[in-house]
């Protein structure tokens, strides 16, 4: 079939999320799953979908278009990025907003020598909110851009302190500061620092033996991640933690409040309210892993980001249909 061959590297929420997204778009297909555990202990939505081993994964390169990376950012993306460049077409979510280009490096010196395409940063943040936030200060050249994410569950930050010694199950909620939104929205235009922007809120759940303060100091020093905001850690069991935090919404909005020609005032708001922040992920990751076929089919190759890729190709239209639709 000419369906766009599509496999995922790494099954969790978002692998999972990827999985239900190619379901809906019937130009794709998924030929299979890799994962770090044994396959057989992993279980996907779709039975009839075979799990490999991911030391098996340089076998499957001829059988794959596009890989989706569904690894963690804090330790997954930047070991498994550059190794799998070599092999597929990939996409991934890395959203170490500190490391973006030290991650933009590492994908492309592989990519290029491999003549394949590697897309990084690709989701909400970093992704649709990249290109936003691009546009705001394009087109309202003076003026303030803001960004404020939740009250939701971040999975990068989810994941972060899942990978701490002595955490068994964890959780991180963002609440924004409603007084600092309230500013924005009044156009005051103020100078805010991170700290006043977010407060981050963990739930965790210990191993057995593990020091809870230990813990507490790992997560809320933790550079990039937790190091630059008020952060809460709460230490929960397990039943509380299966009750009460089994789901994952979460959204936010960028603002770019400026001004144009004789002093009039203007804003753009861009703003996302999600069920689910993986599943949601994972559908934007399924757009853009149509463009990379695209673009490699169009002999690119490379590390590049979303504001390289030209956004009629995410559409499974064909470019007059397209047009059509422009207005
Ligand atoms: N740019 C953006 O807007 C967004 C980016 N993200 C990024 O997505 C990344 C992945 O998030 P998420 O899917 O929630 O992370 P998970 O913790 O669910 O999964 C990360 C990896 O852990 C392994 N894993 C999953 N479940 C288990 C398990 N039960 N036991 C052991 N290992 C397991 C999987 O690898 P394996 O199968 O090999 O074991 C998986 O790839 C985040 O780190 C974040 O950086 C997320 C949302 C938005
Ligand atoms: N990358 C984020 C997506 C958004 C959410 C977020 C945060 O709450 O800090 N930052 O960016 C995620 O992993 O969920």
């Amino acid at each position: 079939s000419n369906k766009i061959k599509v496999a995922i590297a790494g099954y969790g929420n978002l692998g999972r999320g990827v999985e239900s997204a190619l379901a809906q778009n019937p130009d794709m297909q998924l030929v299979g799953v890799f994962s770090r555990r044994d396959p057989v202990t992993v279980e996907l939505l779709n039975k009839d979908v075979p799990v490999y081993a991911m030391a098996d994964i340089e076998q499957f390169q001829d059988q794959v278009d596009v890989m989706i990376l569904c690894g963690g950012s804090r330790s997954d993306l930047p070991e498994q990025g550059p190794y799998l460049a070599q092999f597929f077409n990939t996409v991934d979510s890395f959203d170490t907003h500190a490391k973006v280009n030290e991650h933009f490096a590492a994908l492309d010196a592989p990519a290029k020598k491999a003549g394949k395409l590697a897309l990084l940063s690709v989701g909400w943040d970093p992704g649709l909110f990249s290109l936003n936030r691009m546009f705001g200060e394009t087109i309202l050249s003076e003026g303030e851009t803001y960004t404020f994410w939740g009250k939701g569950l971040s999975q990068g930050h989810s994941d972060a302190v899942r990978r701490v010694e002595g955490v068994k199950s964890g959780v991180q909620y963002t609440l924004p500061s409603e007084a600092a939104i309230e500013r924005v929205r009044a156009g005051e235009q103020p100078e805010l620092t991170t700290r006043e922007k977010h407060i981050r809120q963990c739930f965790i759940v210990l191993d057995e033996g593990a020091d809870a303060e230990t813990v507490r100091t790992s997560i809320v020093t933790m550079p990039d991640y937790f190091a630059d905001y008020d952060t809460e850690v709460n230490f929960i069991d397990q039943a509380t933690f299966e009750k009460d935090h089994s789901s994952m919404p979460h959204g936010g909005f960028v603002i770019r409040s400026g001004v144009t020609g004789s002093g009039n005032k203007q804003t753009i708001e861009y703003s996302l309210a999600l069920g689910s922040n993986p599943e949601f992920t994972a559908s934007v990751l399924v757009a853009y892993a149509r463009a990379v076929h695209k673009l490699a089919g169009l002999g690119e190759v490379g590390a590049k980001t979303v504001l390289d890729v030209p956004p009629g190709l995410l559409s499974p239209k064909d470019p007059a249909q397209l047009r059509l639709d422009l207005l």
